[in-house]
């Protein structure tokens, strides 16, 4: 089994460090201790890069800390695992999970929510369950961890709680996406809304979480899923992933006409279900306000920066509309992440779709580049090729 010479050992390895908000990520050598209990150490073998890994290297995520190292929608291989770990084994293919799953806490056995206390509280501090991080450089200086994951490093080290073993037929390029982007959308709009069929859906922003979105709802039958985006080339993406309409508000709008406004008269009142996949506030208002009074629910999944926040008229609640959250798709990740991947095997999920530009890991910051452009969506980097560092 994979593992038996490293085990136990530090490991040596590129990683791509946030020393500062910012600034472009620095690719270099560092040191990843071994696991202790209830820790795994996994090689990363696939990691894409999510809108909120660039929102945390901006410097406004009030949990962001530096030096670190960031990366959340990743996939690999175990190497070896600490004492008392009984989950996974040095050799299963893993999904690395920001969205812990311990089982046991007062969250999961809620069965309200997907949330989990068991490590948010440190993950949060960029440490590991016991306070410590098991990163340094070359100078010996600690390197924080981030949303539980840094998947940004060719092995990182999670917590057992923070991992879920995977089919190893399906494609770890592939499924890294399911760490994060795919999975939110998907799940927003069929668990967290729980959208039924002929219902009418509103998404607003489509990137990967909001085109997530309207797979899920064309799954579920939507009779209308209309995309709002201020980018043209999103079109084409709302078509291929199932959207009826698109809504481009800087330029579709009359003359005086709101965007809130023109949905309302596109869906004869307004929607049963609205999703924020953009993190901007204004536009979650406008969300809201274009449910349909009485039942349109709005679901918030962007995230916004520290100091931002949202505001309506509480009218907008007294008449019936629901604002509402949804954090990893309201998806328990040990639990129904093997389900996920057998729709992506039978083809009922699409996730290669979203893969639009592919890059060995040294050009990781490039990857950051491309986020802004219009038509890409992910960009997956290739951790253990070799490739050069200078
Ligand atoms: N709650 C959760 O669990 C999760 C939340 N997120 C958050 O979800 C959001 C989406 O992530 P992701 O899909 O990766 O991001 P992307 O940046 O790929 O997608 C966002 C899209 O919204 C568009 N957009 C920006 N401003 C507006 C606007 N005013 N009106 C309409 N569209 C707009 C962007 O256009 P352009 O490219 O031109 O700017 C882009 O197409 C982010 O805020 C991210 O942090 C992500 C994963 C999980
Ligand atoms: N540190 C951030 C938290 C931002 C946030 O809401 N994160 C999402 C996941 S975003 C993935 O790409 C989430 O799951 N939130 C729930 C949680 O427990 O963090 C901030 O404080 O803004
Ligand atoms: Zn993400
Ligand atoms: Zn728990």
């Amino acid at each position: 089994m994979s593992g038996a010479a490293t085990e136990g050992k530090p490991i040596t390895c590129i990683a791509a460090v946030a020393y500062e908000a910012g600034k472009p990520l620095t690719v270099e050598e560092i040191i990843v201790e071994p696991p202790r209990a209830h820790e795994v150490r996994i090689r990363v073998e696939y990691t894409a890069v999510c809108h909120t890994d660039a929102y945390t290297l901006s410097g406004v995520d009030p949990e962001g800390a530096f030096p670190s190292i960031l990366g959340h929608e990743g996939a690999g291989i175990v190497e070896s695992v600490g004492e008392g770990v009984t989950s996974v084994k040095p050799g299963d293919h893993v999904i690395a999970l920001y969205t812990a799953e311990c089982q046991k806490c007062k969250f999961c056995l809620s069965g309200k929510t997907n949330l989990c206390g068991s490590v948010r509280a440190t993950q949060g501090k960029g440490v590991m369950p016991d306070g410590t991080s098991r990163f340094k450089n070359k100078k010996g200086e600690t390197l924080f961890h981030f949303m539980g994951c840094s998947t940004f490093s060719q092995y990182t080290v999670v917590a057992d709680v923070s991992v879920v073993a995977v089919d190893p037929s399906a494609p770890l390029e592939s499924i890294c996406l399911l760490g994060c982007g795919v999975t939110t959308g998907y799940g927003a709009a069929v668990k967290t809304a729980n959208v039924q069929e002929g219902d009418t859906v509103a998404v607003f922003g489509g990137g990967t979480v909001g085109l997530s979105v309207i797979q899920g709802a064309k799954i579920r039958k939507a009779s209308r899923i209309i995309l709002v985006d201020i980018n043209d080339q999103k079109m084409q993406y709302a078509k291929e992933f199932g959207a009826t309409d698109f809504v481009n508000p800087r330029t579709d709008l009359k003359e005086g006409q709101t965007i809130v406004e023109k949905l309302i008269e596109m869906t004869d009142g307004g929607l049963d279900f609205t999703f924020d996949c953009t993190g901007n506030t204004k536009v979650m208002r406008d969300a809201l306000e274009a449910c349909h009074k009485g039942w349109g629910t709005s679901i918030i999944i962007g995230v916004a920066a520290a100091g931002e926040e949202i505001s309506t008229r509480p009218f907008q609640l007294v008449t019936g509309r629901v604002w509402k959250g949804s954090a990893f798709g309201g998806i328990k990740g040990r639990s129904e992440m093997a389900g996920l991947i057998e729709d992506y095997k039978k083809g009922k999920l699409k996730v290669d779709e979203f893969i639009t530009h592919r890059k060995p890991f040294t050009e990781i910051n490039e990857a950051f580049e491309n986020l802004h452009s219009g038509e890409c969506l992910r960009t997956v980097l290739d951790l253990q090729t070799h490739h050069h560092i200078c």
